[in-house]
């Protein structure tokens, strides 16, 4: 086997939680993906790899936070504390020049990742493949559930305890973020994507052009930036590849274009980061959904076919 072009220090960073979602299991994402073998299979690309120890469980204290009111900031104090312990991490491990792949959770730990992430990379890219566009604020959100918010926290809207993480806000600007998969857009996040003119390859997209030319034009608009994240909600996959997901949707990229996709990027060589988020162990019986999350970071940090 050939060395991959570069290889890397990685330390993949499992985070256990799941109070950014509607629905309870994604914490069990990240050890259903480190079973599969991902720590090994990515040494033997010749990475120098570590598994970091998964970051604490937070949970809701108060039962204001437990009750979590419909149309509020569902166990926001759960979610602030997790995400601020988790930037701290990833700040850190930046700073110790590793190359972080954070392993959810559910959606809402962006927030932290991308906090940390921001703190070294100050024009900072972000490729964000999803079914959505967790473009929510407390005024939009159908559903109060944080991971439907946390792109939009990142561009400093929403709650002041999660756009004020280490400081800066916003942590990323409009136009160095793509959006890729999306199928499923609330009113409020149509509106802001419109008026922030923030780049959002749909499915259309993908069916018209291929998925080849919307990762070349999601390169080209991240151009000026320092550093490039890739937040993968695995249900940017097509249900059928990936049911173990807690917000499934219909129509979603196949198998081999979200390994595509990974492949691109592993050869642009301008990514800097990952995090593979929303596998939910407890809504399928085997392992598919963990085995292809792990094949995606593999493809992404080297894996090829031949
Ligand atoms: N990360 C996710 N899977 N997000 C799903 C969000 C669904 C919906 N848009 C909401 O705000 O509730
Ligand atoms: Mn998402
Ligand atoms: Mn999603």
């Amino acid at each position: 086997m050939y060395a991959s072009a570069h290889s890397k220090k990685i330390t993949l960073l499992p985070v256990p939680f799941d109070w950014g979602a509607g629905r309870r299991g994604a914490k069990d994402g990240p050890e259903a993906i480190l079973r599969t073998g991902l720590e090994r299979k990515l040494r033997l690309l010749r990475h120098e790899v570590e598994t970091a120890p998964a970051l604490p469980e937070f949970k809701p204290l108060s039962s204001a936070d437990a009750r979590a009111a419909p149309h509020a900031l569902k166990h926001l104090d759960a979610v602030a504390d997790m995400n601020e312990a988790l930037a701290l991490q990833v700040s850190a491990l930046v700073g110790q020049r590793r190359f972080p792949i954070i392993l959810g959770g559910d959606h809402s730990i962006a927030i932290g990742t991308i906090a940390g992430l921001s703190a070294h990379y100050k024009q900072l890219g972000v490729l964000w493949f999803d079914a959505h566009s967790d473009l929510n604020t407390a005024d939009t959100s159908p559903s109060g559930n944080l991971h439907g918010m946390s792109l939009a926290v990142s561009l400093g809207l929403g709650h002041d305890r999660l756009v004020k993480l280490l400081g800066r806000c916003p942590k990323v600007l409009p136009e160095h973020i793509v959006i890729v998969g999306a199928r499923d857009l609330d009113e409020g996040e149509k509106q802001l994507i419109r008026q922030l003119g923030i780049r959002c390859f749909t499915m259309q997209d993908i069916d018209r052009y291929g998925i080849g030319k919307v990762l070349e034009e999601a390169a080209r608009q991240l151009q000026g930036t320092d550093g490039v994240h890739v937040s993968f909600d695995i249900d940017s996959v097509d249900p059928n590849e990936a049911p173990g997901t807690g917000t499934p949707v219909p129509g979603g990229m196949s198998y081999r274009e979200a390994h595509y996709a990974m492949e691109l990027l592993q050869e642009s060589g301008m990514v800097t980061s990952a995090e593979l988020v929303e596998v939910n162990p407890s809504l399928e019986p085997g392992q598919r959904t963990s085995r292809l999350a792990s094949g995606l970071l593999l493809s992404l940090l080297g894996e090829t076919i031949l």
